[in-house]
């Protein structure tokens, strides 16, 4: 019973809670000691050096969770990081069993180690939301953001911008140089973007050679400056030796107006695009 219990693919535990808020181990048992290096002697007796190693940003709601187990007397059900080395985690699944005792609260549990699942998530996740070519946001991820950034723009009235980017005369790239070119064109348009903007940008593809930029707590006007740089790089940019001025980009950017939703938006960015088209390609529309 005890090897299997030592041998078992995670942990066993009891979590006890004094009355005063001491936290300790009583009982810690399988291979995840080794796993997550963890010494069940001294967690016997205080289980601080095992809570100093969770993640930062999981600490509050493990502790959160302990708290209303404790007052509630319902199970806890959480997934959290451990750390093993200062940029080492290991994503652990927890449940446990609350029991009120006469010296406070016991917990019985076990913990998983679902590292290799979440990456697993995460890869998905990321596929089902990037767009193959370029690596950017694909058109799902980007309505997705834009529906949460509008109802924030709702909410506070804070300022948010929508650029629409389309590369123009796309078609003669593409019939000069090749589809292979064209691809690598619309990969360097991607980093010659990114390079620009900010970490909560989100920039994605949505087709063909038609990009979005959401730019969140951003003025009209902050976008309109951004766009025309925008603009100005790309077409000074010498796009994979084809020399420059051979590659420009059309640019059409609205502002969020309270009580908008996600068409509004977009069809307002599409209309300046359109009028920057019609206007003769690579300029920049801003509003009506
Ligand atoms: N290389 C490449 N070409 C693509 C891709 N997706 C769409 N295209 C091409 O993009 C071109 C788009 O052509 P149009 O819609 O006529 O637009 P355009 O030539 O850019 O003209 P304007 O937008 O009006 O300036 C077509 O030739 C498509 O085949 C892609 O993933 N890779």
């Amino acid at each position: 019973m005890l090897d299997l219990a030592d041998q078992l693919p995670g942990l066993i535990f009891q979590l006890h809670r004094s009355a005063d808020g001491h936290l300790h181990f009583p009982l810690l048992m399988g291979s995840g000691i080794q796993l997550l290096d963890l010494d069940p002697q001294r967690l016997a007796e205080n289980a601080e050096p095992a809570l100093e190693r969770l993640h930062d940003a999981d600490y509050p709601g493990l502790m959160a969770a302990i708290e209303r187990s404790a007052r509630w007397g319902s199970p806890i059900t959480l997934k959290f990081r451990f750390r093993l080395s200062a940029d080492r985690c290991r994503w652990i699944a927890a449940r446990a069993q609350p029991q009120r005792i006469e010296t406070g609260v016991l917990w019985h549990g076990m913990m998983l180690d679902i590292s290799e699942q979440v990456a697993e998530e995460e890869r998905l996740r990321q596929l089902s939301d990037s767009d193959a070519l370029t690596g950017l946001a694909n058109r799902r991820k980007l309505l997705s953001r834009l529906e949460e950034e509008i109802s924030l723009s709702n909410r506070h009235a804070t300022p948010l911008s929508l650029m629409m980017i389309d590369l123009d005369h796309f078609k003669t790239i593409n019939d000069t140089w090749g589809h292979l070119q064209g691809d690598a064109t619309l990969r360097e348009l991607a980093d010659c973007c990114n390079a620009l903007l900010r970490e909560e940008d989100l920039l994605a593809r949505l087709g063909g050679e038609e990009f979005a930029l959401l730019l969140p707590l951003t003025s009209q006007r902050n976008a309109a400056r951004l766009a025309e740089r925008l603009r100005r790089e790309i077409a000074e940019h010498d796009f994979d030796g084809l020399g420059s001025g051979r590659i420009t980009v059309s640019i059409g950017i609205t502002e969020h107006r309270v009580g908008d939703t996600l068409d509004h938006l977009i069809q307002r960015a599409d209309a300046s695009l359109y009028r920057a088209k019609h206007l003769g390609r690579n300029r920049v529309v801003a509003g009506d």
